[in-house]
């Protein structure tokens, strides 16, 4: 009896963006519990880590020295500043994942999401925006995560991010958890498009060769 080898799912990229305290990390908690074929891309940061969190699975936690020698390296599919701290993609886990046929969660702000924009378009983009600017700010306090500095820088780079959702495939409300765990699903298993020519896996090496 001849195995039947499965057939390889081609992998996908997604960029998941939101302003700070919108609700990424809960929608996303609920997403990869329901659909174990969604992965979670561990970021590298120099933001000190929160309380509950842990070094090598909410982020890896590193110094400026070792995030500019990864820039370096090229090891960053992506990276930005945002309020203060450095945030990028280790590219190597993304490429192993995408080619076991994973679909690939970038959590990323908006200037990540715009450079995978430009470097890999095929990737789905999916904004999410909080009812109010009014009930964003009280998610932000009542999460009691961060300084009032902190909390002020975000605030004020919510705005711009907010002003930028229409240049995302999809935009998602966070208001009831439900409704935005239910669209989320349709925005990624029903109103995804097929993948295009070429294979995502094919732009992450392309995207791995020097600048010209
Ligand atoms: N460009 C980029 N942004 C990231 C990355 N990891 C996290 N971020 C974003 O950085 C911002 C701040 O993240 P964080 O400090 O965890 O705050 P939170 O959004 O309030 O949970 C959020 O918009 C994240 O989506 C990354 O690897 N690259
Ligand atoms: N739909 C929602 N309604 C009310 N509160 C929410 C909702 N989604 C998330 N929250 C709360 O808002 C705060 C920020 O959520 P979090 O997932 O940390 O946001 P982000 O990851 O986007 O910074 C948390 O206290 C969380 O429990």
């Amino acid at each position: 009896m001849a195995t039947l080898e499965p057939i390889a799912q081609p992998g996908k990229l997604i960029v998941f963006t939101g302003p700070s305290g919108v609700g990424k990390g809960t929608l996303l908690r609920r997403l990869l519990q329901l659909h174990p074929v969604l992965y979670l891309s561990i970021s590298a940061t120099t933001r000190q880590p929160r309380p509950h969190e842990i070094h090598g699975q909410h982020y890896y936690f590193v110094s400026r020295e070792t995030f500019e020698q990864m820039i370096e390296r090229s090891e960053l599919l992506e990276w930005a500043e945002f309020a203060g701290n450095y945030y990028g993609t280790p590219r190597d886990p993304v490429v192993e994942a995408v080619e076991q046929g994973r679909w690939v969660i970038l959590e990323i702000e908006l200037a990540g999401a715009r450079q995978i924009r430009d470097t890999f378009p095929l990737a789905q983009q999916i904004f999410v925006l909080p009812p109010s600017i009014e009930e964003l700010e009280t998610r932000i306090r009542r999460r009691a995560q961060d300084s009032e500095s902190a909390i002020a820088r975000r605030m004020a780079r919510a705005r711009v991010e907010i002003d930028a959702a229409d240049e995302f495939d999809f935009q998602i409300v966070n208001d009831d958890l439900d409704q935005a765990i239910s669209q989320l699903e349709t925005a990624l298993f029903v109103e995804m498009p097929a993948p295009a020519e070429m294979p995502i896996k094919t732009s992450l090496e392309l995207s791995a060769e020097p600048g010209d």
